[in-house]
């Protein structure tokens, strides 16, 4: 699989180090509130298994599966929900974990669904920010990295849903996109 990729951007060392940092800022925010914390599947799944675990206090996980590349690399704009959450988030604390913030379609559908849904705060958490990708104003309340407008994988980032179980973030190489 590396030598399908052109270029590592961010190390899985770098990675495990930003997890912890934010995993503290998490822990000094919500500590003693019991935050339902919401993975945004199938993207976040990796950066959420690692996070969680550096956030000491106690929280409430779910997940819902949204979808808007399918298989492609352009947000179709249309966000699709494929699985929602078990739990009402009502006078709740949101804090939705999400691997990479692009166009920012898919945060604004999520952010104004909780609102609508009356949970009591709703806030974000993205490993990688792409502020050059946004169709939409958004941003994040933390942020792991930003990236450059590439089509990046790795770290629960998928090409055709290959490349989410590398370790770290890559740029593939043009010829796997335009064979
Ligand atoms: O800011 P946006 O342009 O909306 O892009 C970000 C979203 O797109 C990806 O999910 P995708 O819809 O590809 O589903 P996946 O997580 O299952 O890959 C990614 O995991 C984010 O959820
Ligand atoms: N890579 C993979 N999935 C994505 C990206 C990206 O750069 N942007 C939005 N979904
Ligand atoms: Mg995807």
């Amino acid at each position: 699989m590396r030598d399908e990729i052109k270029e590592v951007l961010i190390s899985e060392e770098e990675i495990q180090e930003k997890v912890k940092e934010l995993g503290k800022a998490i822990t000094e925010e919500y500590d003693g509130r019991f935050p339902l914390v919401v993975g945004v599947l199938k993207g976040a799944m990796p950066f959420m298994g690692d996070l969680t675990k550096r956030i000491d206090t106690h929280l409430e996980m779910d997940f819902m599966d949204v979808s808007s590349y399918g298989a492609g690399m352009v947000s179709s704009g249309e966000v699709k929900i494929l699985k929602d959450l078990d739990t009402s988030v009502e006078g709740r604390d949101v804090l939705i974990l999400e691997d990479i913030i692009d166009s920012g379609l898919t945060l604004s559908y999520l952010i104004k669904l909780f609102h609508y849904r009356k949970a009591k705060s709703v806030k974000v958490v993205t490993l990688l920010d792409k502020p050059d990708g946004r169709k939409v104003d958004l941003v994040p309340d933390m942020a792991g990295f930003t990236v450059p407008d590439a089509f990046v994988v790795g770290y629960g980032l998928d090409y055709a849903e290959r490349y989410r179980n590398l370790p770290y973030i890559g740029v593939l190489k043009p010829e796997i996109y335009e064979s």
